[in-house]
């Protein structure tokens, strides 16, 4: 009995002593969890601004930023969209114009306001104040080995043995190319500085900016093609911008001049593909990219350049050095932490994000423009891409439009008439027949650019269907003066659907069926 009492006041005992240590471990755990938290001591406050500003609501249609205006009462402001107003952004300014003209790659937004946690960046007050790195260097090596890492996952262009060079977006190291590219010629005239139209409208504006007895602007280089092939012509030296796609028609250009007095500037802003197929990785003597289009910061001011030849890329580090002295460490910290996602999942998440968005955007616009025959789109063709292992339908960042109407010449001018802002042909170098619609910009942006081309088709398709039943009530025409089967257009379910009748006669039943055409469209 004795021992079976002893036995249980050991088990109670041992049960108390148990309780204890599960309590004490419990408020260690606790302590520990709180403590952790509280080491967020310089940072929290920031986190919790930019959370506070983040969640201002703004109808979707706008945000507010923490460098953005402030009101009377020390709340921030939604920075509206596009024809978008209010305090809250959420009225619609019906008669407003549609902006297609920035390349503003917003499209991009959504898929970094669903990946938050990841992409934020948190900065202390004392980051990188000095003008080096601690080897001495302006860039960091970090970011240099994430960027040939994301050239190798994408499939895009060798870096194996090659040297980069960052710049405050690709716009300064075009022109640090041009003057490293220059330097090299040992002529005593200035290279021709040359591209195929329709071309960038930097290369031309700011080259001639900077123009000097190294470098000039010379027009279109497929004027100069037998001066370059010949090697004798020691005062014809050239430097080439080669756009592949190209802004704006899309296309993946190739050099136009060859030889040994011809050199290429590769901008290959758009070879990512969430824009292009990826047939294979570019291995050029000079390629440029840019954050702005591959991840849509443009504002980070942040691109680089690939070089194969150790003299050129002293030149264009010498050019950066006297120029800016680097890129911002700020800007370079933001773009290390963006690429550490953009490469997340080898990079699917991202570009098969852009990817969808981007083909959704070119079929609708193909779409709309199909059935039109006064407006007509650029010609692309489906490529097998690495990237994705499939072929690939075009999904280029912008329409390269043109009026085929003999009296729409200005065509940026026509689609202005139709509250519809894009960049005329002629900055390009091209007609002025031709006009670049942004297929980049915001949700908001596209989708009203959408609804005016709709409406622009529709007009189109009722002056078409009136002329037709004008002509067919006039007794003394025999015939429609109409060449091609009449289109028409139906709206059905808010979408327009097109399909085509066969020409009928001058005949009543013709004139019948014209005007229902017409009372169709408008009931
Ligand atoms: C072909 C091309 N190159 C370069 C740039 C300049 O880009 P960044 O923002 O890097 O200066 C652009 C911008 O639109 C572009 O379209």
């Amino acid at each position: 009995m004795e021992k079976q009492n002893l036995m249980s006041s050991t088990f109670t005992l041992c049960l108390g002593f148990s309780a204890i240590l599960n309590l004490l471990f419990f408020a260690f755990l606790l302590n520990s969890s709180n403590h952790s938290s509280n080491q967020l001591s310089w940072s929290r406050k920031a986190a919790q601004e930019a959370e506070g500003v983040s969640s201002l609501s703004c109808s979707g249609h706008g945000s507010a930023h923490l460098d953005g205006l402030i009101s009377d009462g020390g709340k921030p402001v939604c920075e509206c969209n596009a024809c978008y107003t209010g305090p809250d952004c959420s009225q619609f300014i019906p008669d407003c114009v549609v902006d297609a003209d920035s390349g503003n790659p917003l499209f991009l937004e959504p898929f970094w306001r669903k990946n938050a946690a990841k992409s934020t960046v948190v900065m202390s007050g004392w980051h990188r104040m000095g003008y080096e790195f601690e080897d001495g260097s302006l860039i960091s090596k970090q970011l240099e080995k994430q960027i040939r890492r994301l050239h190798k996952t994408v499939g895009n262009a060798v870096t194996e043995g090659r040297y980069i060079v960052f710049g405050a977006g690709s716009t300064q190291l075009l022109n640090a190319a041009v003057h490293a590219l220059s330097s090299t010629t040992g002529s005593s005239s200035p290279a021709k500085v040359v591209a195929s139209a329709p071309y960038y409208p930097v290369y031309k504006s700011q080259t001639e900016l900077f123009e000097s007895s190294k470098f000039k602007f010379n027009g279109e280089a497929a004027s100069w093609i037998n001066n370059s092939i010949s090697t004798t012509a020691s005062s014809n030296n050239f430097i080439e911008f080669v756009t592949s796609p190209n802004n704006p028609d899309g296309q993946l250009n190739k050099a136009v001049l060859k030889g040994d007095n011809a050199k290429q500037i590769f901008d290959l802003a758009y070879y990512w593909p969430h824009y292009t197929a990826i047939p294979s990785p570019m291995d050029e003597d000079l390629m440029i990219f840019t954050l702005s289009k591959l991840t849509g910061h443009a504002g980070s001011r942040f691109g680089w350049a690939i070089i194969k030849d150790k003299d050129v890329y002293q030149r264009m580090v010498d050019y950066m050095d006297l120029n800016t002295y680097g890129v911002a460490r700020e800007t370079q910290l933001r773009t290390l932490k963006l690429l550490d996602v953009v490469l997340e999942e080898n990079g699917r998440k991202m570009f098969d994000f852009g990817y969808e968005e981007m083909s959704f955007r070119w079929e609708k616009l193909s779409k709309i423009l199909s059935s039109s025959k006064r407006f007509s789109l650029q010609e692309l063709t489906p490529q097998q891409c690495t990237f994705s292992n499939e072929v690939r339908a075009p999904t280029p960042a912008f329409a390269w439009i043109r009026c085929e109407n003999d009296e729409d010449e200005d065509c940026h001018a026509v689609l202005k008439e139709a509250k519809i802002i894009g960049r005329a042909g002629h900055v390009f170098g091209a007609q002025s027949r031709y006009v670049r619609l942004s297929l980049v910009n915001s949700q908001d942006d596209f989708n009203l650019l959408q609804h005016r081309l709709e409406m622009l088709v529709f007009k189109e398709k009722m002056a078409n269907l009136m002329a037709g039943v004008s002509l067919g009530a006039d007794s003394t025409i025999k015939k429609y003066n109409l060449s091609q089967p009449l289109n028409t257009t139906t709206v059905r379910d808010g979408n327009i659907d097109h399909h085509s009748i066969e020409e009928s006669e001058e005949s009543s039943a013709g004139l019948m069926h014209s005007t229902l055409n017409i009372l169709k469209i408008l009931f």
